[in-house]
């Protein structure tokens, strides 16, 4: 069995746990208190390159990322530094995140929110709605395409963003692009936890114009994102990189800054000559 099948098998049986402890009915209403929720495709399609910056504690491939994790304080430095939108990984067990994270930062900041998790069923959309999600991450190697085209419909039912996550091109021709609006590729593959930071570029090249994308996953320098937003790409979604860094926000900015610089060199240089 794979991390990924193992995963999901551990979120299944969490799920029947919870759905019998909270019943839907009590998810909408809790959603009732909810403002209304931010789109992230116009949030992510900026003219620059948009940065989601990651809330992650943990992950199965590296172990705990990082101890002091105070998620009001890191939301807020995330912000005020420039992130476009903040992912919050809420599943407990592999990534030690949670739901109060989710609601937690909501209390904090205005940008939208991912939910990060392993979806599978209605049932966690609704769930995310409540607990004060903008979007939800929708991994296509977990779902068949009925699935993922169900989860996507109760989403933006509920107001909610997709981003819908591949990691080969074989699974991206598996889509129907049509309903599609946000298309992320996991640089890491969720089996082998190997990473390769072209990947997206790869696999993206040929979707649609429309489509806002994001590379995933294993992205740390300057270089790496001049060289994703040169070949097209709309967003980097970055968790450990600014997880180990004593302020996460700083990380950020410095990176942002660095990769600005760097991308209006050149026209500064054309204009010279
Ligand atoms: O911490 P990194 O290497 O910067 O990666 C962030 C994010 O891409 C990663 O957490 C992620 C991407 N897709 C996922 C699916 C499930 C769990 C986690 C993920």
């Amino acid at each position: 069995m794979t991390i990924l099948e193992q995963i999901a098998r551990t979120v299944r049986e969490r799920l029947e746990e919870r759905k019998r402890r909270v019943p839907v009915s009590l998810l909408e209403e809790r959603s009732h208190y909810q403002s209304p929720t931010l789109p992230l495709a116009p949030a992510l399609r900026t003219g620059e390159l948009a940065i989601i910056a990651e809330l992650k504690k943990a992950s199965p491939s590296k172990g705990i990322i990082r101890r002091e994790f105070n998620v009001p304080e890191l939301a807020r430095q995330y912000k005020w530094h420039g992130a476009q939108a903040i992912s919050v990984l809420t599943e407990p067990d592999y990534f030690q995140g949670s739901l109060e994270h989710l609601e937690a930062a909501r209390r904090t900041v205005d940008l939208p929110l991912l939910r990060k998790d392993f979806i599978l069923d209605p049932y966690q959309i609704v769930e995310a709605r409540a607990y004060g999600a903008d979007a939800v991450l929708l991994i296509a190697a977990l779902l068949d395409p009925v699935q993922l085209h169900e989860l996507h419909a109760m989403a933006t039912e509920l107001g909610l963003s997709c981003l819908v996550e591949v990691h080969s091109e074989s699974e991206l021709d598996r889509l129907d692009l049509d309903k599609i609006e946000i298309l992320g590729v996991n640089n890491r593959d969720l089996h082998t936890f190997e990473v390769d930071v072209n990947r997206a570029v790869q696999v993206l090249r040929h979707v649609p114009e429309r489509i806002v994308r994001v590379a995933e996953s294993g992205l740390r320098t300057a270089d790496e994102l001049v060289h994703l937003r040169r070949h097209g790409i709309d967003a980097v979604l970055i968790g450990e990189a600014f997880m180990r860094a004593p302020h996460p926000g700083e990380a950020l900015e410095r990176l942002r800054r660095e990769v600005q610089r760097r991308l209006a060199a050149p026209d500064m240089l054309r204009m010279a000559v």
